[in-house]
Parts: structure tokens; sequence; C-alpha cells
């Protein structure tokens, strides 16, 4: 160890009223004379600094914690994204991480926390000044960790600053930082992903969300485009408005339609129009209305909870009168957290629900001010499919066949999804060949729906030409081959099955070769 170091640590140890003058000279001398240990003297010298500052000036320590075990603590989320940012413009500590998304161009600058230190055993050191209006506040990054096997337990903040500015930091300094945390959020941010993860309820995993669709290259009904983005502009502008009339900020919207017709995908424009996040939950794997509640608590303002699919959520009975339904996951339950009281936890929040069959919700999920937006993502249209044409092969103009295929798209049941497809399979072939092809596979769609209906028909009327013995024998074997089924299931389920293991085998293999040839012959 370098031994006028240890002459300068042992001097920064002492306070003030123990130091001579005769010492202070010699730390100044040594100081200004020894340009090679700049950067240790450096170290010292705040050494000395912080001592006579806590001296004359206490400081006084926030803590700010990211979450109080129950729910996620907004000042915390927002002092990440601000001292993250504090990194890209000022110079940088010795120790920050660096890193580049997946598909990102920009370099981002994340704090080292403690328990980055813990974990890589690393001193631990870094801390980064922010100055406001003169103040110096210093930001440290913390994390508890458990002692027996390493992991973090919970991360917090510490932010210090001379005791004299206590009002001026919380009347002044932390509304300026959710304030800004709000502008960076919105004008840089690219939104991000969430899907559960980890052990707990409340941990979700998340990445950048760039998906590339905008609500310009969305194929839908033009008004109820225009519709739907004048809600979302409203929506976010309104936050004096919710407060004044006593709502809470948040909106639902039921997206409903067939598979294919774009409900993903118009979730996906919601969330880049806003430049929301998305937190994705999976409907199958709640199993409480204390799940939801939880789920709920652990999001963060200014997101869309997606919730796909929801006519297969498995909700059990037991409503208001039933005291222990948070043990169950029940309709009421989802009610309380779209128009309860727990739907008022948070602002700028936003409920999506997904469904392909409309028809089987309970209808108490409509009732007024529930969900307050109802969406119907239909079969293409004319305009949709020109936009789609505009988006693929980037036909500006009208094109010779549009009229032809308005009229095939006004009998005919083809989503967005199909005709993607078909464009994207057909890239390096001229515009005129890609839409030619696209009116035959439009002709026969139209062309299997009338035997359809003719069949229906034949059936209904009394001259059918059907083997009507040949179908009872065909319905019956089916019905047969289902209760077969059942049973076996039922049986291999029961436990007290004696299975000749060699048999199930030969008897899988064969049934196979059965599929396989059925498939062949179709
Ligand atoms: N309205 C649309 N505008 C533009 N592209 C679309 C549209 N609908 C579907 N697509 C295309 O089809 C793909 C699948 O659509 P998407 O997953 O959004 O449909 P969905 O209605 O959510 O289907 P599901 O009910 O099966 O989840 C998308 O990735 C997109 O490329």
């Amino acid at each position: 160890m370098f031994p006028l170091l240890e002459v300068l640590k042992s001097l920064a140890q002492l306070s003030l009223a123990q130091l001579s003058l005769a010492q202070l000279f010699t730390a100044t001398v040594i100081i200004v004379l020894s340009p090679i240990l700049t950067d240790r003297i450096a170290a010292v010298r705040s050494i000395l600094f912080s001592n006579y500052q806590d001296y004359f000036f206490p400081q006084l320590t926030m803590i700010i914690e990211e979450s109080d075990g129950f729910s996620q603590n907004q000042l915390y989320a927002a002092a990440r994204t601000y001292v993250g940012v504090l990194f890209s413009v000022s110079r940088k500590p010795r120790h920050f991480k660096c890193r580049r998304a997946i598909k990102g161009e920009k370099l981002v600058f994340d704090f080292v926390g403690e328990d980055f230190y813990q974990k890589k055993d690393i001193a631990r050191e870094d801390s980064i000044i922010a100055n406001f209006e003169g103040i110096k506040l210093e930001w440290k990054s913390r994390a508890k960790i458990n002692e027996h096997n390493g992991e973090t337990v919970s991360k917090y903040f510490e932010l210090s600053f001379d005791k004299r500015h206590e009002k001026k930091v919380l009347e002044y300094y932390i509304p300026h930082l959710l304030a800004r945390a709000e502008e960076i959020r919105k004008e840089e941010r690219v939104p991000r992903l969430y899907s559960r993860g980890g052990s707990g309820l409340g941990e979700w995993l998340s990445i950048n969300f760039e998906h590339p669709t905008t609500f310009e290259k969305l194929a839908m009904d033009p008004t109820l485009k225009r519709m739907l983005k004048d809600d979302l502009d409203r929506f976010v502008k309104r936050k004096d408005w919710y407060k004044k009339v006593g709502r809470a900020w948040k909106r639902g919207y039921l997206i409903y339609g067939p598979p294919g017709t774009g409900k993903s995908t118009l979730i996906a424009a919601m969330a880049n129009f806003l430049k929301f996040d998305i937190y994705d939950v999976d409907i199958s794997s709640i199993n409480s209305d204390l799940d939801l509640r939880k789920i709920l608590l652990s999001t963060s303002n200014g997101s869309i909870m997606v919730m796909e699919d929801i006519d297969c959520a498995r909700l059990e009975k037991g409503g208001q009168q039933n005291k222990a339904s948070s043990a169950k996951f029940t309709l009421s339950g989802l009610l309380n957290v779209i128009d309860g009281l727990w739907s008022n936890c948070g602002d700028e929040r936003i409920i999506v629900f997904t469904t392909n069959h409309k028809d089987k919700l309970d209808p108490a999920l409509f009732r007024r001010g529930r969900m307050d937006v109802h969406v119907h993502m239909s079969y293409c249209t004319i305009d949709g499919f020109k936009l789609l044409a505009t988006n693929y092969l980037k036909i500006e103009d009208d094109h010779q066949l549009y009229r032809q295929i308005e009229v095939l798209l006004a009998n005919v049941e083809v989503t967005p999804a199909e005709i993607a497809e078909e464009l994207l399979n057909s890239s390096g072939s001229s515009d005129d060949v890609v839409l030619a092809r696209l009116v035959e596979f439009f002709e026969q769609k139209l062309h299997v729906k009338a035997k359809a209906a003719e069949l229906k028909e034949r059936l209904k009327s009394a001259d059918i030409d059907v083997d009507a013995e040949g179908l009872v024998k065909f319905l019956k074997q089916k019905k047969l081959e289902n209760a077969k089924e059942k049973e076996v299931e039922q049986l291999l389920n029961s436990g007290d099955t004696d299975i000749d293991a060699e048999g199930f085998v030969k008897f899988i293999k064969q049934k196979k070769i059965e599929d396989a040839k059925a498939a062949e012959a179709k």
C-alpha cells in the first residue's frame, strides 16, 4: 500500500477539530505536489470534505423502497428512470452497467446497485450526484440481501442531501423527479412487455416491446380507428377531469372478434400510441381473487393490463355473498378490479379484455361503465384490404382488381391475418400477379361457402339425397369412439388400472397409423 495514501487516510479519519494547522499544511502540500496521485487524492479530499460537511451541515437520507411488500412504490419506479438518465447526461461514476437492447440503437446506462456488488463480491462504493437549483443530492442504489443464500430481498434508493434543504426537496425536487420521469417515459422510452415469471405472483419478466404495429398499419374500419385514437388521446389528457369528477383514472376496453382479425395487433398499436407498458396476464394461471389483486398491485401506472381470451377464465361461483370468495377466482373478484374498490389503485390504467366469443361472456361484464369501450374486430373489408396492400405491396393508388375484390370481400369471411399471410408468401411477384392470386383465393372460399350452404339447404329439404343410414351409422360410430375415449381416460385417472404397457404402446402406434391414413385420404 502506498505510504502517502495511508497518511492521508488517517488524516481523513480525524475530525477537523483534531487537525493541527501543521497537519493541514502538510496535507495541502502533498495534495498540490503529487499530481500522479490525483485520483487517490481526490478520494481522500472527498472524505475530508464529507467529514467537514457532516460536521456543519448534517445530512438527511431518504429511503425509497421498491415495494412496501404489497404494492409497487411508484416513486421508486420514477427514481429508477430518472437516475438512469442522470448517467447518460453526466460524467459516469466508476462503475455502471451499460447495455444495448436487441433491436435498440441507443446505449442504456444503469445504476449499479448494492446487490450487484454483493453478488460479484466487489467493494460497494458508487453513487451519483444530482444538482437541483443549487442543492447537491446524492443517489445511492441499495439492496437488502439474504445473508444465507445471497439473494436480493428488496431494492431501495438512498437519497441524501443537506438537512437545511429538506422542505425544498420534498416540496419541489420530488414532484420535479416524478414529472421528469413521466416525461422521459413518454418521450424517449420504448414500452416494455411484462409477463409473469419468477417465483412470486407479482414478479414480472420484461423486455422492450418493439412491435412495429401502429394505428396507421392496422386494417380496421377507419371510423372506428379514428374514434379509438381520439378516445385514447382524451383519456391520457384528462387527468384533472377524472380527479374533478371523482373517478378513477382508468379505462376498460373489450376487444372481440374471430381469431386473426387483429385483436392482439390492436393492443400493440395502442401501447405504441400511448407509449404504455403492457402487462400480459395469463388468465388461466389466476387461481383466486387474491391472485388477481396482487397482480394488479404489482403493475405500474401508465400501463395496459391485458387479459386475452377472457371467456376461458375459470371463474368459480361465489360472489358478494360469499365472504371467503378471495380464495377462489370469481366473477365478482374480476368485476371488483374493473370497477370496484380495487379498480381505484393507480393512475392512468387501461384494462383490455379480448375474446373470440363475446356471446359466452357473463352480461355483468357489459354493464354500463364496466368496459367503457367495446371494439369489434371484423373480417376484412375493402378499406382494410387496401391498407394491407399498401403495407405489403406499397400500392398507393387504385388498382383495377379492387372493384372485384370489394364484391368478393362483401360475400366471404376472410381475416386480415389470412390476407397478410398470402401477401407475405407472394413477395417477389408483381402486384398484378399477387392480387390475381388473392382473387383466386377469395373465389375458392366463396365456392366452399356456396357448397356448404347448398348442402345445408338440401339437408333441410325433403328430397335429400343423403345416405341417411350411412350418416346415422357414422354418427353412432363417432359417439361410441368418444365414449370409449372418455372411459379409457377415466380408467387411467382412477389409478386402479392394471395397464398392459406393451399392448398400450401397440394400440397407440396402430391409432397413429390409422389417423395418418385418414388424413391422407382427406
Ligand atoms: N387488423 C389487422 N391489421 C393488420 N394486420 C393484421 C390484422 N389482423 C391480423 N393481422 C395480422 O395477422 C397476425 C395475427 O393477428 P392477431 O394475433 O392480432 O389476431 P387476433 O385477433 O389477436 O387472433 P387470436 O384471437 O387468435 O389471438 C398479426 O401478426 C398481423 O400480422
